[in-house]
């Protein structure tokens, strides 16, 4: 049975780091939930993203992931408000159905008992999705003919959140000076980012000639809603463009790896799948359904029964306890301070925080903490145990929680339910999984597995 790796059994992990005295790269490490609530949500207006982050994620200008004060309160608000828009959820979930039942399923039918790469069929798949939600079209990377080599988006998002770990470990003029003459890494990022930059604008202007024709009925894409609510305010390209860029980088990678890391979890513990199967039979009242009904391989799960899936839902958190997709947060302080484990912070040092390390301390999760067990969420009564979120870090703690988590769950237990009731799939033999070094938790060489159609 697979087991995850690298245990965290130190006490809350907590050290100061110093880089070259020419640097200002000295930082403290942490993975201390006291710390967390601290730094993010108690003082979080001492510990802001700053100018060391801005730079590195340059990329994303002025989007919700790279701006502090009122800039960003202007942008949660508006975000919050269209996330929580229930027409735009609903559509949300039709286009997804659609998606599955058109791209997703007919993929795997056609790649029946072959061997398959399934992080890539997951990056591919919630590429076209989010792109579906945030600007409204389907650019159809995921097809029954493979990955499109002539199709450089997603790959370019890929190159940049690989790079970008570089700008982490170096100096900042040390990058800054490959990037002015296209050195390295620094190369691939400007390169990458050209290549996004073209589509998404180009997307913003389709959208724009769209909207001005009348006969056009009101779509419930993000970027729709973005523009509408910008007319009421400023609302240039660029600060646009940065808004969807950011939307695509915070939705399409944090689903596609949770995606892989759960399917290939559940693949090694059958008796994890044999419970998330039994719990959908239970929930959609399977049992009583007409023959014809239950032989479908397209059963989808409709959304009145996405809360019943209480034992799939603790699978989702189990997965993002052990590997969740954002494996490290960092922070700048704004002013000197002492942080509750009695580490003194000075003025400008950088703070890195470990979700990763978290998720794996005995001190918070007990003697297995190792173990996948999706049990530990569940009470006696059969409910979701609530952890807090200072302990439970995948979508952060505090003001700066991540807007996507509901959306989230609701997408990932519409999928997996669908891929795990209509197919049967096992780990191809000697294919290692290992983490790969990106701002985004991934498989170093993807997740080889062969898909059966299941005779339900
Ligand atoms: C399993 C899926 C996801 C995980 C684990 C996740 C995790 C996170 C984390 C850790 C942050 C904090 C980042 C930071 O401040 O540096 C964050 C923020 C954010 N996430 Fe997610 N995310 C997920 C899915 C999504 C989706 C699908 C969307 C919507 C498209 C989304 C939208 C956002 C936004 C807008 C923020 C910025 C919040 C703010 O700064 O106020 N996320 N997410």
């Amino acid at each position: 049975m697979a087991q995850p790796t690298e245990p965290s059994r130190k006490p809350a992990a907590r050290s100061l780091f110093k880089g070259p005295w020419f640097a200002n790269m000295d930082f403290i490490a942490s993975s201390d939930p006291l710390n967390a609530h601290h730094i993010f949500s108690k003082s979080y207006a001492k510990y802001r993203k700053g100018e060391d982050f801005k730079a590195i994620f340059e990329f994303l200008g002025e989007g919700i992931f790279n701006v502090d004060g009122e800039s960003w309160k202007f942008q949660r608000q508006m975000l919050h408000s269209i996330l929580n828009n229930e027409e735009l959820q609903n559509h949300m979930t039709t286009t997804l159905k659609l998606k599955m039942e058109g791209t997703l399923f007919p993929v795997l039918d056609a790649r029946a008992g072959a061997e398959v790469d399934m992080q890539e069929v997951a990056k591919m798949f919630m590429f076209d999705n989010i792109c579906l939600w945030v600007l409204g079209f389907d650019p159809g990377y995921l097809s029954v003919d493979g990955r499109s080599e002539t199709f450089p988006y997603d790959k370019a998002f890929e190159e940049i959140f690989e790079a970008v770990i570089y700008r982490h470990i170096v100096p900042r003029g040390v990058w800054e000076f490959q990037k002015r003459f296209g050195i390295g890494s620094e190369k691939k990022i400007s390169h990458s980012t050209k290549v996004l930059d073209e589509f998404i604008y180009n997307a913003i202007r389709i959208k724009k000639q769209e909207m001005q024709k009348e006969e056009q009925g009101q779509q419930l894409d993000m970027l729709t809603q973005l523009m509408i609510a910008g007319q009421k305010g400023e609302s240039s390209d660029k600060s646009l463009r940065d808004m969807v860029f950011t939307l695509i980088a915070a939705g399409k990678d944090t689903l596609s790896s949770t995606l892989s890391w759960l399917l290939w979890l559940v693949a090694t513990h059958p008796d994890v799948e044999k419970k998330i199967l039994e719990e959908i039979e239970r929930v959609t009242a399977m049992a009583g359904r007409q023959e014809s009904d239950k032989g479908t391989y397209r059963f989808l799960i409709s959304k009145d029964e996405l809360n019943g899936l209480v034992y799939l839902h603790a699978t989702i958190c189990e997965t993002l306890r052990l590997y969740p997709p954002v494996p490290f947060e960092h922070r700048c302080a704004d002013e000197a301070d002492v942080l509750p484990t009695g580490h003194r912070v000075k003025k400008g040092m950088r703070m890195l925080f470990s979700i990763y390390s978290m998720g794996r301390m005995e001190e918070i999760w007990g003697k297995d903490c190792m173990e996948f067990k999706p049990e530990r969420w569940i009470s006696e009564e059969g409910n979701i145990i609530h952890v807090p979120s200072q302990k439970f870090m995948a979508f952060l703690t505090g003001p700066k929680t991540c807007l996507g988590k509901a959306m989230s769950f609701m997408q990932l237990k519409f999928i997996v339910s669908a891929i795990l009731w209509n197919y049967k799939l096992d780990m191809v033999e000697g294919h290692i999984v290992k983490p790969t070094p990106s701002i985004v938790l991934s498989m170093k060489d993807g997740l080889k597995m062969r898909v059966y159609k299941r005779d339900v």
